[in-house]
């Protein structure tokens, strides 16, 4: 590859011109009878060399996003920009060549089953027109850097599920892409694997430089390796921000979900009330002794204290007398600590 190894690019600092620029980006279907709104009004930025988390409930818009950032779909209204290049304006002559900057990534890959695997990773070279002694070299290269330069001659079906997402991520990297799409590209793998299929994925944005997009219904799969995440609802935005910030943001629903705390039974004529603090803000020593202030009646339920994009940050579940609520918030209020009766 002609990419520098070993050196950990650095994501351009805000400011810079992203990568990936969506603006007021609006996606309608129509459909007999009504028209669906898949998208309405998207901004989103991302650096270069930024791994992004995109997650939602099904319907949200995910895969319709991703579809207007590969100029499969033309947006109705607004701009799509990748590389510097305004997908949304090309001609689709010309689409297909800036194309080329994106590599996609799926759930079930579809490789060819009749080819060998270093024949499916030529594919696209193939279809680029690249002679076939640079191909050959390409496609070894890219055999070697997701670690199946042993397997060049196997065929997919000698492959496990992991094996073929890495085949599939050597083929998305054929044409030396900008960007790398990724739609929930560990959903069918187990946790191993996933967590293999990861650091795969972080290993070669440090190595080129890549921006990844990732889509994911799993939380786990953002804290493990995403700089920043977008939650869409109904077609919009309704928390970003690097992940730092979401998870030390109180109230945020990405802290609820990327921080979970376990459902609680509640008794008769009890509350449970949720403290959620950064170190950054408040000591754990503060938080729990004001917590212990507050008597003997409160109990804490649940619990978790953990470092998360390099913040620490925790979560209680107080379970109280219903009619000490408010009492309690005025007093973890008073010392600087964020309560709010949980919703359930
Ligand atoms: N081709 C289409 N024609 C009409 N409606 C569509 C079309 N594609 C998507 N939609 C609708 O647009 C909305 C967003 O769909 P989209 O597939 O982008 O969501 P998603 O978040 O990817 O969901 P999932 O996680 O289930 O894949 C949904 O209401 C969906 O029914």
């Amino acid at each position: 590859m002609s990419e520098p190894r070993g050196a950990r690019p650095q994501i351009e600092p805000q400011g810079a011109r992203p990568q990936i620029e969506l603006r007021a980006l609006r996606k309608v279907y129509p459909t007999p009878g009504r028209d669906v709104v898949a998208l309405d009004g998207i901004d989103l930025s991302v650096p270069r060399g930024a791994i992004h988390g995109i997650v939602g409930r099904s319907g949200a818009g995910k895969s319709t996003l991703i579809r207007c950032l590969t100029g499969l779909e033309r947006p109705t209204s607004g701009s799509v920009t990748v590389d510097g290049e305004v997908l949304s304006d090309l001609p689709e002559s010309r689409l297909r060549s800036a194309r080329r900057r994106i590599g996609m990534v799926f759930q079930h890959v579809n490789l060819f089953d009749s080819r060998t695997i270093a024949a499916n990773v030529a594919y696209p070279l193939e279809v680029a027109g690249v002679p076939k002694a640079q191909r050959a070299v390409r496609v070894a290269e890219l055999l070697d850097l997701v670690g199946l330069g042993e397997r060049a001659d196997a065929y997919p079906a000698q492959l496990s599920g992991g094996q073929k997402q890495r085949v599939g991520i050597a083929r998305a990297l054929a044409t030396e892409p900008a960007v790398l799409l990724c739609d929930e590209p560990t959903s069918a793998l187990d946790s191993a694997t996933t967590r293999q299929i990861l650091a795969l994925i972080r290993d070669l944005r440090d190595r080129l430089g890549i921006t990844v997009v990732l889509i994911t219904h799993e939380m786990g799969v953002v804290r493990e390796i995403c700089d920043s995440v977008t939650l869409l609802e109904h077609g919009r935005v309704v928390e970003h921000g690097p992940l730092g910030e979401v998870v030390g943001a109180y109230g945020s629903r990405l802290a609820r979900e990327l921080i979970p705390v376990p459902d609680l039974p509640l008794g008769d004529e009890r509350s449970l009330v949720e403290v959620a603090y950064s170190t950054d803000d408040v000591a754990t020593h503060d938080v729990l002794a004001a917590v212990a202030d507050l008597g003997t009646q409160v109990e804490i339920a649940a619990g978790t204290i953990e470092t998360l994009a390099g913040r620490r940050v925790g979560r209680l579940q107080l379970d109280l007398p219903a009619d000490e609520v408010t009492a309690a918030l005025g007093r973890l209020h008073a010392a600087g600590v964020h309560a709010e009766v949980a919703t359930r």
